[in-house]
């Protein structure tokens, strides 16, 4: 497909909103306010973060300027905005949230939505605050913010199905690839892969968050326009002038013992095919981050990450923004868009992997391995990679699309990758069956 033909639908017009952020009393369980499963959003992370519902402006992104379009529209809109925050947090305010396709030229592309109704909490040093966001488009009346709530429905008689290729056929194009890198095409490609499953209702993101946040509450927790996950790996952070971003790369599945764990724990952190993987990956953030930063910190070697599926070797990067040429400081998106795609989900060097993922890999990824998260007004926002995750089928809600990848090194054997992506898919597996 061309680019010509995924060039950004903006809209004509820009509605005009009205947005009024309040404190509350803490609501202490944000999912729990979320009153049906139609347009919900959600972004949390240990209790904290914020559910969202409605849809006061969207804008669909197509095309290799999916997000910097995106980011001029929040932009745009932000001008003629009329805000009371009487918060004035991380997320109070006027915010959107936003998913966007793996590649260039997914049809994907992704969206960004400002909604009707934020619900934030988040702990600061003088205890936790909590408030409610009310965003209405050109004089709409408020949405009644205490509705019934729906009851939440939970996956029922859930059945997988194969996804684009077979478990057979993927080792298959793991050991393609790894011919390839070591004729020296590539250094490392991740190569991901998917499945379906179908539930007999149509799916409620609200039971799936539930399980997820119980389940993975040290990672990022997200609904966003139907695509639904516990992603543990943040592309990037932008908070009042800092930036951070947590790499991981190098993954070795839990036995679910203690002890043998911790042994698996001192072999990832040991392990040179691991510990390559990894120093790609935190090379290829560490320069592209760069340009935008005044001062950035990379620690020397990675920490061991512990999930209940998985353990990663991790690296936290952080920074302080520089201003650009114009005194502006580049939005959590516009920096979203410069890092993406990571060596965590496309491989090194860039543009050779990408292409070759896109020949291997023989799969549209759609949003998954692309940046999910929030963006405010004021240009701060979160951007996770959207991993550990599932789109929910917008022509059959019943129906999810699960994915997952893995690093492939000259040193990788097909079997054990395939391993990999099945405890990757766990996260998603686990929370439809309860
Ligand atoms: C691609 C995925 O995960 C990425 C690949 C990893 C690896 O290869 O070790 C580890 C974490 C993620 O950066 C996925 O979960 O689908």
């Amino acid at each position: 497909m061309s680019h010509a033909a995924l060039t950004d639908t903006q809209p004509r017009t820009l509605p005009a909103l009205t947005v009024t952020t309040t404190a509350i009393t803490d609501p202490v369980d944000l999912l729990a306010l979320l009153p049906s499963r139609h347009g919900v959003a959600a972004w949390l992370r240990r209790g904290e973060g914020f559910v969202a519902w409605g849809e006061a402006a969207r804008y669909d992104a197509r095309g290799p300027a999916r997000m910097r379009g995106a980011d001029v529209w929040l932009h745009a809109l932000a001008r003629t905005a009329v805000v009371h925050d009487a918060v004035r947090l991380p997320g109070s305010g006027l915010l959107a949230v936003g998913s966007f396709a793996f590649d260039d030229d997914d049809p994907a592309g992704g969206a960004l939505v400002v909604p009707r109704v934020v619900v934030g909490r988040r702990t600061t040093p003088t205890g936790v605050r909590a408030w409610v966001t009310t965003i209405d488009p050109d004089g709409a009346p408020p949405l009644p913010l205490d509705a019934p709530a729906e009851p939440v429905v939970a996956p029922r008689d859930v059945h997988w199905s194969a996804g684009t290729t077979s478990p057979e056929e993927w080792k298959a194009r793991v050991a393609g690839a790894v011919a390839r890198i070591r004729a020296g095409e590539v250094a490392k490609l991740v190569l991901a892969r998917d499945a379906w499953a179908t539930s007999a209702d149509p799916l409620d993101v609200r039971c799936l968050l539930d399980r997820f946040q119980a389940a993975y509450p040290s990672t990022w927790t997200f609904a966003v326009d139907g695509l639904v996950g516990a992603t543990p790996e943040l592309l990037v952070r932008r908070e009042r002038g800092l930036v951070a971003s947590r790499v991981l790369a190098g993954t070795i599945r839990r036995t679910g013992d203690d002890a043998s764990d911790l042994l698996r724990a001192a072999e990832l952190a040991r392990s040179s095919k691991d510990l390559e993987e990894h120093e790609f990956a935190v090379a290829s953030l560490a320069e592209a981050l760069t340009p935008f930063v005044a001062s950035a910190n990379v620690p020397d070697s990675p920490s061991v990450l512990h999930l209940p599926n998985v353990m990663h070797l991790a690296t936290d990067v952080t920074g302080a923004l520089a201003h650009d040429g114009d005194g502006v400081r580049p939005s959590a998106l516009v920096l979203a868009d410069a890092l993406h795609p990571t060596a965590a989900v496309g491989g090194t060097p860039t543009d050779v992997a990408v292409r070759l993922v896109r020949e291997i890999e023989g799969m549209d990824r759609g949003r998954y391995a692309g940046p999910v998260g929030w963006l405010g007004a004021d240009g701060d926002g979160e951007f996770c990679i959207a991993l550990r995750c599932g789109a929910i089928d917008p022509a059959d809600e019943r129906r999810i699309r699960l994915f997952a990848g893995c690093g492939i090194v000259a040193a990788s054997d097909p079997g054990a990758e395939l391993d990999e992506t099945e405890a990757k898919l766990e996260p998603v597996r686990q929370a439809l069956l309860g």
